[in-house]
C-alpha cells in the first residue's frame, strides 16, 4: 500500500541527507523515483545535504503539478514508483493535496521532507497540510541543539546574531555555522524557552555565565 510520509525537524537536522539516502536505497532496490525541491540553499533544481551530497531535482514552483508530472511520465511508459519531495514547507496546500492523490489513486509512495514552522513559529502552508494529510509524520532522530544544550525545536531568524520577528516568510539562508558567526541574515536553532525569550547564542554571550545556563529540570 503506497503511503504519504512527512519527515520533519528543525533546520540542519538531516532532512536532505535522509531524502538522498531514501532515494539511493529505493533506487538500489530497483525502484524508479522522481526528486523534487523548492528554493534549495545551493540554487534551483538540486537537493543538497550539508554532508556534501548533491543530486539534481525538479524545481517546484507555485504552478507545478505533481499529478500532471507523474501522469505525463506514465503515459510515456516511464515507471514512477516513488517521489522524494524536499523543502516541502514551501509547497502550496493544493500541491500537498495532489501528493495525497498521487499516493491514493496512482499507488506512488511520497516521501516529503521539510521544516514545520517558520521564524515566527507559525506553520508553513505546505507543512500544515502535510500534518493534516500524511499517513505518518516522523521527526528526525538526531537532535540539533540550542546553545544551552537542550534539544532545539525552533528555527530563529537572526540579523547580525540577534533574533528578528519581522520580514518575509521565505528568506533562503543557512544556519550560522556553530552559532558563533554573526552573518547578516541567518538562522539559529533554539529550544522553546530561548526562542520565546529571543535569546540567541550571540545575545547570551554578552550576559554573565550564571544568567546564560538555566539549570536542568528548570
Ligand atoms: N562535517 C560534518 N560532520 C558530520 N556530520 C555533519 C557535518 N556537517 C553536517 N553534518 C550533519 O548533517 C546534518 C545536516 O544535514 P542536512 O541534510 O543538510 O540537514 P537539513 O536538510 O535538515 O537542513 C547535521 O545535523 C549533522 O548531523
Ligand atoms: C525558518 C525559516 C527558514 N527558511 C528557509 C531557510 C532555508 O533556506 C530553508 C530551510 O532549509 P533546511 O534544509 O531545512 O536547512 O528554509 C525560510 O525561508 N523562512 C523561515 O522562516
Amino acid at each position: 500500500m503506497a503511503e504519504l510520509v512527512f519527515f520533519t525537524g528543525t533546520m540542519d537536522s538531516g532532512k536532505s541527507t535522509l531524502a538522498l539516502q531514501m532515494d539511493y536505497n529505493h533506487r538500489a532496490g530497483g525502484r524508479k523515483g522522481l526528486l523534487f525541491t523548492s528554493h534549495d540553499r545551493s540554487g534551483e533544481a538540486v537537493i543538497t545535504s550539508r554532508l556534501g551530497l548533491s543530486t539534481p531535482a525538479i524545481e517546484v514552483g507555485p504552478e507545478s503539478s505533481f499529478w500532471d508530472e507523474v501522469v505525463r511520465r506514465r503515459t510515456h511508459a516511464k515507471e514512477v514508483d516513488y517521489l522524494i519531495c524536499d523543502e516541502a514547507q514551501f509547497y502550496r496546500a493544493g500541491q500537498i493535496d495532489e501528493l495525497a492523490r498521487v499516493v491514493d489513486e496512482l499507488g506512488v509512495d511520497v516521501y516529503a521532507f521539510g521544516i514545520g514552522t517558520d521564524f515566527r513559529a507559525r506553520l508553513f502552508e505546505g507543512s500544515a497540510r502535510l500534518v493534516e494529510l500524511a499517513d505518518r509524520v516522523e521527526t528526525l532522530q538526531v537532535p540539533t541543539l540550542c546553545w544551552c544544550g537542550r534539544r532545539a525545536t525552533h528555527n530563529a531568524r537572526t540579523v547580525e546574531g540577534q533574533m528578528v520577528l519581522t520580514g518575509e516568510q521565505i528568506v533562503v539562508a543557512d544556519v550560522t555555522g556553530h552559532a558563533r558567526e554573526e552573518v547578516a541574515v541567518g538562522y539559529e536553532t533554539l529550544c522553546r524557552r530561548h526562542y520565546m525569550a529571543g535569546r540567541t547564542a550571540a545575545s547570551a554571550r554578552v550576559m554573565g555565565e550564571g544568567e546564560q545556563l538555566l539549570p536542568f529540570g528548570e
